[in-house]
């Protein structure tokens, strides 16, 4: 496939709450012409070479110009059909049918369970109509020394971890490294494409894809628990719950945007914040005494060791 060909196909084999994010994501990048991406250097941010590059691309038209959606149930197609009703470029959407799929497609987006993956590649047809396409896994946990003895050499395989706000195009993305030959250009070029139209993305080393799988992939639950809980107080202490959730989700997405488009580090707001002998100091306490940094960092370690048993064999 040449980046100059534009209207290629995409196939996400397997278009469950990802492939919706993803494939609802990359349609609304195209339907706004608007889009510019803005990936600012952060202050505080260090890189060790080789292991992650910060990325800045413009977009252009070279992303998928067709689309098709493979799931396992009708049911599943229908309600699939629904969710893309009304956008202003069509899936095609079936179910039972991934060999046609991935024949026609360019590119295929696996997005199956861990445990799937490789009775899905083994569908008889599927190996030989993968031959020489790229297959972006977005698996937790299996890895691409695992993957690549389940398809062909000419097989081009790269894992990507997303995040689910790849839906409102404010994902995180990371993607393994391809070699540096110009083939290789071309394929880095698509999954840029891809991936920086919905959220940021960037590239880092396989050997931390557990520790990503975690603090971006499983880390829009971990944020979620700590907003819930923060307008949870709101309501303790007499505000209505849906002022409550505003209030607190606005916050964080403040908080976190000065860390982003500032390069503002989280200490540093935090101490701007706590006027000495006020509110923040007292409620700050409060949160240390219930060891809530130790808890957060540790439940990323917790999920980091357990996406390294998905879709491992004999481990469920
Ligand atoms: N959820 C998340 O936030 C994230 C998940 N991931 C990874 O993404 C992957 C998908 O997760 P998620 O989207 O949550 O899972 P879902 O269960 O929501 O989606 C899985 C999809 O696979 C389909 N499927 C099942 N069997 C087949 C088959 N034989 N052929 C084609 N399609 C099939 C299912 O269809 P049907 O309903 O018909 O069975 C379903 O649509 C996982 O590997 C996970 O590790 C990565 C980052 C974040
Ligand atoms: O919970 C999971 O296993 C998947 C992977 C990252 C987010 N969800």
């Amino acid at each position: 496939m040449s980046l100059n060909q534009t209207g290629y196909t995409l196939c996400i084999l397997g278009c469950g709450t990802m492939g919706i994010a993803i494939l609802s994501g990359v349609i609304a990048s195209i339907e706004s012409s608007t889009f510019v991406p803005q990936f600012p250097k952060l202050k505080w941010e260090s890189h060790t070479p080789g292991t992650s590059t910060p990325i800045d691309i413009e977009s252009d038209s070279s992303l998928p110009g067709r689309f098709i959606a493979c799931v396992n149930r009708r049911e599943t197609a229908e309600k699939l059909k629904q969710t893309f009703h009304g956008m202003r470029r069509s899936v095609e959407v079936v179910a039972g049918e991934n060999l046609s799929a991935v024949r026609e497609a360019d590119v295929v987006i696996l997005c199956c369970k861990p445990q799937l993956a490789h009775s899905i590649l083994s569908q008889p047809g599927i190996v030989d109509a993968l031959d020489g396409k790229l297959l972006i896994s977005i698996l937790a946990g299996v890895t691409i020394s695992q993957m690549t003895e389940w398809v062909l050499p000419s097989t081009k395989v790269v894992r990507a971890m997303p995040n689910t706000p790849c839906k409102i195009r404010e994902g995180m993305t990371v993607v393994t490294p391809l070699s540096s030959s110009a083939e290789s250009e071309l394929d880095r070029n698509v999954i840029l494409k891809i991936f920086s139209s919905i959220g940021r993305c960037r590239f880092i080393d396989e050997k931390h894809f557990d520790a990503c799988t975690a603090l971006s992939g499983s880390g829009p639950a971990f944020a979620c628990i700590f907003l819930e809980a923060m307008a949870d107080g709101g309501v303790m202490m007499g505000l209505p719950r849906a002022e409550a959730l505003e209030l607190a989700a606005q916050t964080l997405q403040g908080a976190a945007r000065m860390t982003l488009q500032q390069g503002a580090h989280p200490a540093q707001i935090k101490d701007t914040v706590t006027t000495p002998g006020g509110c923040t100091i007292a409620g700050l306490l409060a949160l240390e005494d219930g060891r809530v940094r130790s808890t957060i960092a540790r439940a990323i370690q917790i999920a980091t060791e357990r996406a390294s048993e998905l879709g491992q064999p004999n481990r469920k």
